[in-house]
């Protein structure tokens, strides 16, 4: 006979793949293109796991005909926007099974730009750009007692994989030095990073969360981080990825009053120039102009900002 308990669990449908097109009376076409995860948890779901009793279980294949469901039958704004299809599922689920307590979703997308001939965009034809991937997670919590319009909800959005580098305009120096450094002063660098960042919402108002222009703040997010790569001259050309990355961070908090925090990963992807001076030719420092692509290891700088006082919606 076990003993043991259940101290979590969440269960549901993962990588459920919905395109939704929206089509508009003059031609002019939209498209939302979703992987979605969706997993239910709740007390009563511990008999499903400790006793073998499935009455309770909805099946992840039900949740994965919700999702298309939802699709179909929600309005088109809250089905083009990630965020807000994310909570429109979770608190679907939440509001439909009594004993559904949090609602776990998760969209993912590789956006598709629309195509652009003469400055003007194509009505019904997109391309991809890019290994750049955008998604969000809402959780959905019931309130006890139960309220349709008062739920918590939390919201983090966020994109990985957006490649950048830049070929001068960066340093590294005057970092502590010991005996087991031998890295030595970068005045000028290449710099490269893969951009992870994410920032969160909390509201305990469903509608009210799901008035926030997500896919600005999602552009304007997107906009401080290649602004300060390219061109704020503190992070850079005299500091390093830490200083960008508050940087970074900062102008979002300041833009975006409902973002309560930012969290960026900036792995640091190598690349030395290579020293030919064996074959009687200068590449090193003030020279450089053949470099060596590390692959691994990488440096990997993180942080989580935040205001002072924490600002809620
Ligand atoms: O911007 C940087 N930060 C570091 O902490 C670091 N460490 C290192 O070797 N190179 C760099 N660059």
């Amino acid at each position: 006979m076990e003993t043991s308990i259940i101290k979590s669990q969440a269960y549901g449908k993962d990588r459920v793949r919905v395109v939704r097109v929206v089509r508009h009376a003059d031609g002019w076409q939209e498209i939302a293109d979703y992987w979605v995860c969706c997993l239910l948890s709740g007390e009563q779901f511990e008999s499903s796991y400790t006793k073998g009793d499935n009455k309770l279980v909805v099946a992840t294949d039900s949740q994965k005909n919700t999702v298309y469901y939802l699709a179909k039958t929600l309005p088109a704004e809250k089905v083009m926007v990630p965020e807000v299809f994310a909570t429109e599922v979770a608190s679907f689920m939440v509001n439909k099974y009594a004993h559904v307590t949090t609602c776990h979703v998760k969209v993912t997308t590789k956006p598709w730009e629309r195509m652009k001939f003469d400055n003007k965009g194509h009505p019904h034809s997109f391309y991809r750009e890019g290994k750049e991937t955008r998604w969000t997670e809402a959780f959905v919590t019931k309130t006890n007692p139960p309220s349709a319009d008062k739920t918590t909800v939390l919201v983090n959005s966020g994109f990985y994989d957006l490649e950048v580098l830049k070929t001068t305009n960066s340093s590294f120096v005057d970092f502590w030095r010991d005996e087991l450094t031998t890295l030595p002063d970068m005045p000028d660098r290449i710099l490269s990073t893969k951009v992870l960042c994410q920032w969160k919402y909390v509201s305990d108002n469903l509608a009210q969360l799901q008035l926030q222009q997500f896919d600005a703040i999602y552009a304007g997010v997107k906009r401080n981080t290649l602004d300060v790569f390219a061109n704020d001259p503190r992070a850079w050309v005299h500091a390093s990825v830490q200083s960008a990355l508050y940087i970074m961070a900062d102008r979002t908090l300041n833009d975006f009053k409902s973002v309560d925090d930012v969290y960026y990963a900036l792995p640091n992807i190598h690349y030395f120039p290579f020293d030919l001076s064996k074959f009687g030719l200068k590449n090193l420092q003030t020279d450089a102009e053949v470099y060596m692509p590390i692959a691994d290891p990488s440096g990997y700088i993180t942080a989580t900002v935040s205001r002072p006082a924490k600002g809620k919606l």
